[in-house]
């Protein structure tokens, strides 16, 4: 792992700003010989993008994805896959006075690196999880034995979906915003993939999943639940849940995650009013590139 980059088999690096010219990534160490097109990522892209309804940033961004290596007549060749995305419609001069925003990374950016990007979030903006997703579909082609799945199952505290709009309203009309809790299911994962100490294949998903913007919170199986339950109840003592000693166990892995409410709020710019409204397909790619991941080193050490 390093500053831009993620995995230790299939390697995801991004680059970009979210007000520069284009983002885009490099996805190293996928195995060759995998049917990978642009419309395979692209499907997995309009799910994330921006602009699509009055509950996410309006910011109207196509997100066309090219494919720039890496494919030779629609396959992996097992060299570098690049992949951009133009960016067409940051409107800078919306940001030129904004003070720096608190809960978003300006200040701290700042403080660390002594200068930054000031249009938008730049490098923090989450416009950069576009490019996750890009990589989390070549993940996905790595573990075609494996289905992946994230949801929205509460927003602002509230499970009961028909309540959401009405709430989603109320907070966009009064310059609020709302946290959301996604869960995602991975299903068809085999046993052995992880590792008993340090790779451990919770532990990497948990990391993962925190470092995408906005996440404050990430569960695995029974999460805090396990915290305050007793021995003799406890679900995951009595029989294997998804992933035991950080190795998987055949069984469903379900990772829940929580997003704190937007940030930027009452301030110019476009921005979500429930950023985790975007985060499903976010954490989808997250979870799938850690499996994959986990997949080629378990090739790697067990055949
Ligand atoms: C899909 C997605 C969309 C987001 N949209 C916004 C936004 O419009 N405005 C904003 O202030 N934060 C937004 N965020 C959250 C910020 O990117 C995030 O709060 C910021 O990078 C600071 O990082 P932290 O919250 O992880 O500490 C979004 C996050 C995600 C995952
Ligand atoms: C552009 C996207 O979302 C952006 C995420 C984001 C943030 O602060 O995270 C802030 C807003 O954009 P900007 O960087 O212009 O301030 C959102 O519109 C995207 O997801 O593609």
């Amino acid at each position: 792992m390093s500053i831009n980059s993620f995995g230790h088999m299939l390697r995801l690096t991004t680059w970009g700003e979210s007000h520069g010219p284009a983002i885009g990534c490099v996805v190293d160490g996928c195995p060759p010989g995998l049917e990978l097109d642009e419309p395979w990522v692209q499907r997995f892209l309009d799910a994330r993008r921006p602009g699509t309804s009055k509950n996410v940033s309006p910011r109207q961004e196509p997100d066309r994805v090219r494919i720039l290596s890496g494919t030779y007549e629609g396959r992996t060749t097992g060299t570098p896959i690049a992949m951009m995305i133009d960016n067409v419609d940051a409107r800078s001069a919306d940001y030129s006075n904004l003070p720096p925003r608190p809960g978003h990374a300006d200040a701290a950016y700042d403080a660390k690196y002594g200068f930054r990007d000031p249009r938008g979030g730049g490098r923090a903006s989450a416009r950069e999880t576009a490019m996750r997703v890009a990589g989390g579909a070549v993940a996905r082609l790595v573990i075609p034995e494996v289905n992946i799945a994230a949801a929205v199952v509460e927003i602002g505290g509230e499970q009961d979906e028909s309540r959401w709009e009405e709430m989603l309203d109320e907070a966009r009309s009064g310059s609020d915003s709302l946290g959301a809790i996604i869960e995602c299911v991975a299903t068809g994962v085999p046993i052995g993939w992880g590792a008993p100490i340090y790779a451990k294949l919770d532990a990497e998903l948990a990391a993962a999943c925190m470092g995408i913007n906005a996440v404050k919170g990430v569960e695995i199986g029974e999460g805090f639940a396990a915290g305050r339950a007793r021995g003799s109840e406890s679900m995951e003592a009595k029989k294997a849940s998804g992933i035991d000693g950080g190795i998987s166990t055949g069984k469903a892995i379900v990772v829940r995650v929580a997003f704190k409410p937007t940030s930027s709020i009452g301030i110019g710019g476009r921005h979500d009013p429930c950023v985790g409204i975007r985060g499903a397909p976010v954490v989808e790619a997250m979870v799938a590139l850690v499996l994959a991941d986990h997949k080629l080193l378990h090739r790697g050490q067990c055949g």
